[in-house]
């Protein structure tokens, strides 16, 4: 059984490549070697300025590759590197390698599927941090007329890292923000989590494991009770208790009006 098992996991696995190992690109590097695609099957570009591809290579021994068209034993090609060069770099990567081209970053789908060869598929994602350690989301939006192969292609690489939404590029960017930029806006409820126990005398270290693993319950509760959050915020107020003495100060505070502002802020 588990020989039929790792030849199944085999003939999933594929060659990917990268344009850009910065902090996304390396995420998803990590979560493809965590869901044990081996190192020399995930080739990275040698280029930025950041020689973090370079490094990468040789810690975790993948494949530095400098011409494009040695792209080509890939299924597909994630770019990853953000602002302007994107478009550019998509634009001379599909004159020279011909496969599945994905961008973190923005651009028109339809548009640059317009300029790219027929046999090359244009595609945008947006994958989260924890996909590092195979917890994450990637949103994905493809043309609508896109092959079903290269749909499935694309979900095959990243439900190794976690969940998959497809999703029609209008929507991308609130969707993406949902599940790609409010890790950071957690991370900052964490910090300031933290400066209040320590302010009150709880040690730093430990109040971050107790409020990291205060977040995983909460949200295991929610996943696995299926309950709505009302529900399960109900079941801590105890009546006339310190919870809901608290939960008034958010709203006095207006908790719910600054994430709400900041969703709209990162998405528009
Ligand atoms: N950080 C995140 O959680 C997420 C980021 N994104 C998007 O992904 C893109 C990249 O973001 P980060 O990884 O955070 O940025 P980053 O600045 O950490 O990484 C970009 C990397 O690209 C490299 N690079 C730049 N030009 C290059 C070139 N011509 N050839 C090869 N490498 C080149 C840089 O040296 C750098 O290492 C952005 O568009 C961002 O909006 C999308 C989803 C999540
Ligand atoms: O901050 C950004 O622009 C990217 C998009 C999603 C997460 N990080």
């Amino acid at each position: 059984m588990i020989q039929i098992k790792q030849i199944f996991k085999r003939c999933l696995l594929m060659k990917i490549g990268f344009i850009g190992a910065g902090k996304i690109g390396s995420a998803i590097i990590e979560g493809l070697l965590n869901a044990q695609n081996p190192s020399e099957d995930i080739y990275v570009f040698d280029g930025g300025r950041h020689h973090t591809a370079q490094k990468m290579a040789a810690e975790r021994h993948l494949s530095l590759i400098n011409n494009y068209e040695d792209f080509n034993d890939c299924q597909a090609v994630i770019v990853a590197v953000g602002g302007s060069a994107t478009e550019t770099i998509i634009k001379n990567l599909g004159q020279k390698y011909h496969g599945i081209i994905l961008s973190t970053g923005g651009g028109d789908l339809t548009q640059i599927n317009q300029k790219l060869p027929a046999e090359t598929s244009f595609a945008k994602i947006v994958p989260n941090t924890p996909v590092q350690i195979g917890a994450g989301i990637t949103v994905a939006s493809f043309i609508p007329d896109e092959k079903p192969a290269v749909i499935t292609t694309v979900k095959n690489i990243f439900t190794q890292m976690g969940a998959v939404y497809v999703v029609p590029e209008k929507l991308l960017g609130i969707y993406g923000t949902v599940a790609g930029c409010t890790p950071a806006y957690v991370d900052l409820m964490v910090e300031a989590l933290s400066d209040a126990a320590v302010q009150n005398g709880v040690n730093r270290a430990e109040s971050y494991e107790i409020i990291n693993q205060m977040l995983l319950g909460t949200s295991k509760l929610a996943l696995i009770s299926k309950k709505l959050p009302e529900e399960l915020k109900d079941e801590v107020t105890t009546p006339g208790g310190s919870t809901i003495r608290g939960v008034t100060k958010l709203e006095e505070e207006g908790f719910r009006n600054a994430l709400i502002q900041a969703v709209n802020t990162s998405a528009n």
